[in-house]
């Protein structure tokens, strides 16, 4: 017998795949995304072309409701993207289906329409990105990578700069994307997970533990995330023990945040930490950092911050622009959307937006996934430590390659 539960979801996964189908098939885009702790995703399509502003999204609650999807770097290669919410389903418990309005009516009626349809949609046609596969790094180039990084902070090029690599991996016959999705909402139920496909961007999934921005009316929040050991029976969130490199290199993310306030002149914030988190198989050292609006008048807080942190010295390294000309120059490959930042903006109503860095992901081609993964550096990193800390970070959404 199936239960009544079960059956939900069955009705929800097929009207979701009908969904996407319309999207895809329309050149559109989708991105399905399931907050911190939430029971239930979310599924945003947009049927209209995108809109490409180069800058990072404005927050207020003035600005257009989508879903961001911004790169490391705004570049040729990889384009600022917010998709439009032309059709919003939330699929907790009463299935809301939101329609834009400024939706043409043939377009809200084909979304009616897939809603009623009982049809099985067949296989979903994914965006595939237009960009040749990245150059992927090997452990013998990923380790001089390293030795190069910590020579340039030896020698005072670099404070900390966060190398990283793309590595490739088959697709297992059968794979299929929501699947997959689905799988790592259960593994990682306090990570932001999702699922996003655009023309210009291809396929990307992935399960990332980090805040960039987020607000809502009473609040702005983000972190600063940084440190990594595995979790082992003796080493676990209660019991972590971290060394110097680790504590130095959170502190200098925290400090990065804290300066970015000073340069807004806000004063009044709260800050707690550092304390252990879990994050799949791995541990990580995070402050939190929040301001509440309500006694700081600050309208423009989330797109000043945002303007301002990205990309945080959690992924690219401080000095921001000297590590980021060090990752030109060494790096090898573009990151295009790896440690960028993604999520809700203005959803599901003005003043609510949760953007997160684009971390623990993965990049969908036909028959292949491109993995990324990243780890900061210090003076004291050891090149053979740092290569199995990029294995371990791969790990977290490989393991539905598996
Ligand atoms: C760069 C990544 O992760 C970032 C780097 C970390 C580190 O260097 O310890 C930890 C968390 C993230 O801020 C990644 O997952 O690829």
């Amino acid at each position: 017998m199936v239960s009544s539960h079960a059956v939900a979801e069955t009705v929800a996964h097929a009207t979701v795949r009908r969904l996407i189908a319309l999207a895809l098939r329309h050149g559109g885009s989708v991105a399905l995304w399931r907050l911190p702790n939430a029971t239930a995703p979310v599924l945003l399509l947009s049927l209209r072309p995108l809109h490409l502003s180069g800058l990072p999204p404005s927050l207020e609650p003035s600005a257009q409701a989508g879903f961001a999807f911004y790169p490391f770097q705004d570049s040729d290669t990889a384009e600022a993207l917010l998709l439009p919410a032309d059709a919003v389903l939330d699929l907790s418990a009463g299935q809301q289906l939101t329609l834009s309005h400024g939706l043409p009516a043939e377009a809200a009626a084909a979304v009616q329409r897939v809603l009623h349809d009982t049809t099985a949609p067949e296989e979903l046609p994914w965006h595939v990105s237009p960009q040749p596969f990245p150059h992927t790094t090997d452990r013998e180039a990923y380790e001089a990578l390293v030795a190069r990084g910590v020579a340039a902070i030896r020698a005072g090029e670099v404070t900390k700069v966060v190398s990283s690599r793309a590595a490739r991996r088959p697709l297992p016959t059968g794979f299929d994307a929501l699947g997959a999705f689905d799988a790592l909402c259960r593994q990682h139920p306090r990570a932001f997970v999702s699922l996003v496909s655009a023309p210009q961007a291809g396929t990307w999934l992935g399960a990332t533990p980090e805040i960039l921005v987020e607000i809502d009316g009473a609040e702005f929040r983000t972190m600063a995330l940084a440190g990594t050991q595995p979790i082992t029976e003796e080493m676990t969130a209660q019991t972590a023990v971290w060394r110097q490199k680790d504590i130095e290199e959170q502190a200098l993310v925290a400090r990065y945040i804290v300066n970015c306030f000073k340069q807004l002149r806000l004063r009044d914030y709260d800050e707690t930490g550092p304390r252990t988190v879990a994050a799949g198989n791995l541990l990580h050292l995070r402050t939190d950092f929040r301001v509440d609006l309500k006694r700081n008048r600050f309208p423009t807080l989330g797109t000043d911050m945002l303007r301002l942190l990205h990309p945080t010295s959690a992924v690219g390294g401080m000095p921001r622009e000297a590590a980021l000309s060090f990752l030109q120059r060494h790096e090898g490959y573009d990151r295009t959307y790896y440690s960028g930042f993604l999520g809700p903006v203005n959803l599901p109503t003005p003043g609510i937006s949760r953007l997160f860095v684009n971390l623990r992901c993965m990049q969908l081609r036909p028959t292949e996934a491109i993995l990324y993964a990243g780890t900061g550096l210090t003076a004291e990193s050891d090149p053979s430590r740092e290569w199995q800390e990029t294995e371990l970070k791969l790990r977290t959404v490989g393991s539905v390659l598996d």
